[in-house]
């Protein structure tokens, strides 16, 4: 189970504070609704009913194993949570392990941006022969995700492979290209249930396909999520952590803190920093509310990773605009117990690491940041890992989807479209000379001709 602390955010600590009564005043709203929340129930909810989808993706296990690579390519809600499952579940030196060390398990790669080199980095390292690619799109349609497909099938039809061998498609059931494609060329496919939305669906098959590949036990991911919908969706806000960072963050916002930060402890857990990003900026980055007016809300989430920012980030945050709620990611019990070694015995400025764990160091720094940051006026707040484990990583997962629900309740806008990307998404395409999109290029085109270039 997931430990939080939030000693750091409240007036008992902190001169500016809020006191705990005075969020739950703002909490009593939320609580008398909080049932209304959940109604109808989220797919990210729904789909921890059943075992649907982890015997659909179960099933593929014995294909996967034909493969000693497995390249997702995907974007957004479609990599992210792939890309956070990957680090924070499997060892860091995994994709350099061989293959009999792996057990005959895939390493894998990911296709995300569409940048010549990191393409030509990634394809360069791999034998096709032995690959599989996972195209991930929700839309079926995304620019990027598309690219790479094209690219790579370019790639698997020159070296003359069987190219329906090397794909599996995760995307909708009825609509877009990948869809169009799979079913016109029976290329395997994988559901992405109607309901759960990009950034909420590493649950299903988009993460969990790639989660199997290299041997993460998904039925345990399950098993934490699972612990968590339990306990987050408790209306009893007092024992419900999930709803206690949510009103924290949303009573801070309203004081004008409107940076989250998230400082993972672990190198491990940094991707899970990025799959939160995208969660909170594109759910509650909104500018209008569900009425209808215009209110520019949101909070921008920012990455840090600990203790590496210590040295950079941190500055800022202690001495810096007072617009900022930092959540501290913290690992109690490290996989690896590493012990610095007693050197330099006559050097008394090194004595205090003598014979200590660096896992020990790593957790005093962090709570030295957090007091720091107390001291400077900065709320925050630690989520503690007794382990970085499949159980823990799935209620993680589920605790902050909940919790982006919650918010968006707060905020009183819709957290599951994001209508702020669409703009940028047929320019795009009117850039790159698309048909049906001239009438975009032709609008803007005026708007965008001053020049000022050096
Ligand atoms: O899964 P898709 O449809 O390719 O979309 C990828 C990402 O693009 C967005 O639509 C916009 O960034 C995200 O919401 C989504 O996760």
């Amino acid at each position: 189970m997931l430990k939080y602390d939030f000693s750091f955010a409240f007036k008992e600590t902190l001169e500016s504070g809020l006191s705990f009564d005075e969020i739950f005043d703002i909490g009593k709203a939320l609580s008398a609704n909080f049932e209304k929340v959940f109604q109808p129930l989220p797919g990210f909810l729904r789909i921890l009913d059943d075992d649907e989808i982890l015997e659909e993706v179960g099933a593929l296990k014995s294909w996967l194993q034909r493969f000693e690579n497995f390249v997702v390519i995907g974007i957004g809600g479609s990599a992210l949570g792939n890309q956070a499952l990957h680090s924070s579940l499997k060892p860091i030196n995994w994709n350099s392990l061989s293959n009999e060390k792996r057990g005959g398990k895939a390493r894998i790669f990911l296709l995300d941006n569409v940048d010549p080199d990191l393409i030509a980095s990634v394809l360069g390292e791999l034998d096709l022969a032995h690959t599989v690619f996972n195209v991930i799109s929700k839309s079926g349609t995304t620019a990027e995700s598309m690219a790479n497909y094209l690219v790579v099938r370019g790639l698997l039809e020159k070296l003359d492979l069987p190219v329906k061998e090397h794909f599996i498609f995760t995307t909708d059931k009825d609509n877009g290209v990948l869809r169009q494609i799979a079913d016109n060329e029976g290329v395997r496919s994988l559901t992405i249930p109607d309901d759960v939305g990009g950034r909420f669906s590493v649950l299903t098959p988009v993460g969990l396909l790639s989660a199997v590949a290299e041997g993460i036990d998904i039925e345990q991911i399950y098993e934490g999520a699972r612990f968590g919908k339990e306990r987050y969706l408790r209306d009893d806000l007092k024992s419900n952590p999930a709803a206690v960072c949510a009103l924290i963050h949303y009573a801070y916002l309203k004081k004008g803190h409107n940076i989250s930060v998230m400082m993972p402890y672990s190198n491990r857990l940094y991707t899970l920093a990025d799959w939160y990003r995208q969660l909170w900026a594109e759910s509650l980055g909104k500018k209008f509310d569900l009425s209808g007016r215009i209110v520019h809300t949101g909070q921008t989430p920012v990455k840090s990773l600990g203790a590496i920012d210590q040295h950079s980030q941190v500055q800022l945050y202690n001495e810096g605009p007072k617009d900022k709620v930092v959540t501290l990611v913290k690992v109690e019990d490290f996989v690896n117990q590493l012990t610095i070694p007693f050197i330099h015995s006559d050097i008394e400025a090194l004595s205090y690491l003598n014979g200590i764990g660096v896992g020990e160091l790593l957790n005093a720094e962090l709570r030295a940041t957090s007091i720091a940051l107390v001291a400077n006026g900065v709320p925050n707040m630690t989520i503690i890992f007794p382990q970085i484990d499949e159980v823990h990583v799935g209620e993680f997962i589920i605790s902050y989807e909940i919790q982006t629900a919650i918010m968006g309740f707060l905020l009183k806008v819709n957290p599951y479209d994001q209508p702020g990307v669409e703009l940028g998404k047929k320019l795009t395409y009117a850039l790159m000379g698309r048909k049906g999109y001239e009438e975009i290029r032709d609008r803007y085109e005026e708007k965008t001709s001053w020049r000022f270039e050096l």
